[in-house]
């Protein structure tokens, strides 16, 4: 883990690593100044005076360097917060667009919030006493054994089976830990999807029965932790056992030498309490088990995001030179099965091509394909005559404007959710935009004009108004290439003709690939691709494909 760390942190972790060392090895000398103090105090009192001395000087020191050690391990981990933010901030804008699923999007917005907390703790608290459950006994064996080296002997044998009874308690606890971490981690989607979906579970009657999925993974994280219990328990157990054991052991061997004669009773005592600070940080390093095992589950996490491959980018980029978008026997699968099996098509520039066919024929992943949010298994897609794979992702992007179905609005203003399009676009620019997809016609409506925030996603504005004012962007952005997935939700009849108005000034003179579910726009389409089961069965215009007959026909006539 250390190592992991130093490889994010570079030299600062080394810093708070040499304070703890230190400060471990202090206490440690402070610990067996009590074997001189005693004795004396035993002997002759006054001869406990430099030793007093010498202590208050460990005490002062061991103060100074924890402080400062504290001081570096806070500085280190909150380091670390900013130096793992920015990694995972910089990497995710290198990452494929494919590569942000829903649940990725969920695992990495746990990940930023707690899961870095949690790595950042590691050298903030765990540090030191990890150091210290190390270095401080093995500091006290040391110089134990200046006064006695039996008992240091005697002390040291038992290390072996504290050390073996640790692992083993980890071990158990960390078995027994992975099926408690996953049924929590369901539990709490489960939850999630309770409170998202109540809609849908009330009108079904699931909330007053119980919804039996949910109920089923709480029941699931319950049986976890009973089995947690159950099998970390015997460990933890055994652990304390071998502790006491241990010290009992160096306490029956210290008496056996005191009623032997070769061992004084203030040394006695002493050393005793020498081999009770002896166990006394490794008790405070199992408590941390737990809390380290999370810091490095959350460490590999973080690690996983980055070692994600970043989108390739070419080392010669090519400037795209057209505006048009052709696929050349283009395959491609998720999962290694193809969803997209030998698509060839061509849209010409200043065209408009509608994408038509079934559920899960492939539209979406080949509007995808156009925009590289993954690269294709075989054959090329080329976007303004170049091979995505030959241009750099900003050149790529300043060619297209993507209108996805599921349009995200920060909680801001509409003025300023539309600017995002074109960061230095002036005031006039962005209300014509807004005004061309009749956003102008929301802003009328809502109680603050254009000063109204829209709420977290943009809630409070519905599927068709999200969707104009993700077109608005488009306009605003005026890239010659336009990707555009159709709302399929049923819109009223306002908001159908807003869309429709929206769209046509979207793409006059730009090209446009649309995802078309409404028959409006496919009839206006220059051509329509017809997909089924990942493969081209049909090219042309609407009324050419209709008169054809065939499936596409049986396509339409389903569809109403
Ligand atoms: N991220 C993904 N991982 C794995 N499989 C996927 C993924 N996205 C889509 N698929 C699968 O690829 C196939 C094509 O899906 P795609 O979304 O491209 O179809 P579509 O024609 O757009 O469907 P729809 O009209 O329902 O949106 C489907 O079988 C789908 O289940």
């Amino acid at each position: 883990m250390i190592r992991q760390l130093r490889a994010l942190l570079g030299s600062d972790i080394n810093t708070a690593l040499l304070y703890a060392v230190v400060a471990a090895v202090l206490q440690g000398i402070a610990f067996v100044l009590l074997v001189p103090i005693l004795r004396a105090l035993f002997g002759n009192p006054s001869d406990a005076w430099p030793w007093l001395g010498a202590l208050f000087v460990a005490g002062i020191a061991y103060g100074v360097v924890f402080f400062r050690g504290a001081l570096a391990g806070y500085d280190v981990g909150g380091g670390l917060l900013r130096t793992l933010h920015h990694r995972l901030g910089d990497h995710m804008s290198v990452l494929p667009l494919g590569w942000f699923t829903p649940a990725r999007v969920g695992e990495v917005s746990t990940l930023v919030s707690q899961g870095v907390m949690g790595v950042a703790n590691a050298p903030a608290h765990l540090l030191r006493p990890l150091v210290s459950a190390f270095v401080t006994p093995a500091t006290v064996v040391l110089l134990m054994a200046l006064f006695d080296w039996r008992i240091a002997l005697a002390t040291l044998a038992t290390a072996p089976l504290i050390a073996l009874s640790y692992w083993w308690s980890g071990r158990l606890v960390e078995r027994a830990e992975r099926g408690t971490v996953i049924a929590s981690a369901q539990a709490s989607t489960r939850v999630v999807e309770f409170a998202q979906n109540q809609p849908l579970l009330r009108s079904t009657g699931q909330t007053d029965r119980g919804w039996a999925t949910l109920d089923a993974a709480l029941a699931k994280q319950r049986d976890e932790g009973r089995k947690l219990i159950v099998k970390a328990v015997p460990g933890m157990v055994l652990f304390a056992i071998v502790v006491q054991l241990a010290f009992a052991a160096v306490l029956l061997f210290g008496t056996y030498l005191a009623v032997g004669g070769s061992l004084s009773t203030p040394d006695l005592l002493a050393l005793l309490v020498l081999a009770a600070r002896f166990v006394e940080p490794i008790w405070m390093a199992a408590d941390l088990g737990g809390a380290l095992k999370l810091s490095r589950g959350a460490l590999n996490r973080v690690q996983d995001v980055l070692d994600s491959p970043p989108l390739p980018q070419p080392s010669t980029p090519k400037a795209p030179t057209t505006d048009d978008v052709t696929f050349e026997d283009v395959t491609f699968g998720y999962n290694g099965s193809a969803v997209v099996k030998g698509v060839s098509l061509h849209v010409p520039a200043r065209s408009m091509t509608a994408l038509v066919g079934p559920s899960g024929s492939g539209k979406t992943t080949l509007t995808k394909l156009a925009a590289r949010f993954f690269d294709v298994d075989s054959g090329s897609v080329r976007v303004g005559g170049v091979d995505v794979r030959e241009m750099t992702t900003e050149q790529l992007m300043g060619q297209l404007s993507l209108v996805f179905q599921d349009v995200y609005l920060f909680d801001d203003t509409i003025f300023n959710n539309i600017r995002l399009a074109k960061p230095e676009a002036t005031d006039a620019e962005v209300f014509a935009a807004a005004g061309a997809a009749r956003v102008d016609e929301i802003i009328a409506r809502l109680p603050d004009g254009w000063q109204t925030r829209v709420g977290e996603g943009g809630t409070s504005l519905s599927g068709g108004e999200r969707q104009r004012v993700s077109i608005a962007r488009a306009i605003l952005k005026d890239a010659p290439i336009v990707v555009l997935d159709e709302a399929t939700a049923a819109l009223d009849l306002e908001n159908e003709a807003a869309v429709r108005d929206a769209l046509k000034a979207l793409t006059t003179d730009r090209t446009l690939v649309a995802i078309a579910h409404r028959l409006s726009t496919v009839v206006n389409a220059d051509q329509v691709v017809f997909l089924e089961d990942g493969r081209v069965t049909a090219t042309g215009r609407h009324d050419e494909l209709i008169q054809r007959g065939g499936r596409y026909a049986e396509f339409w006539k389903g569809a109403r």
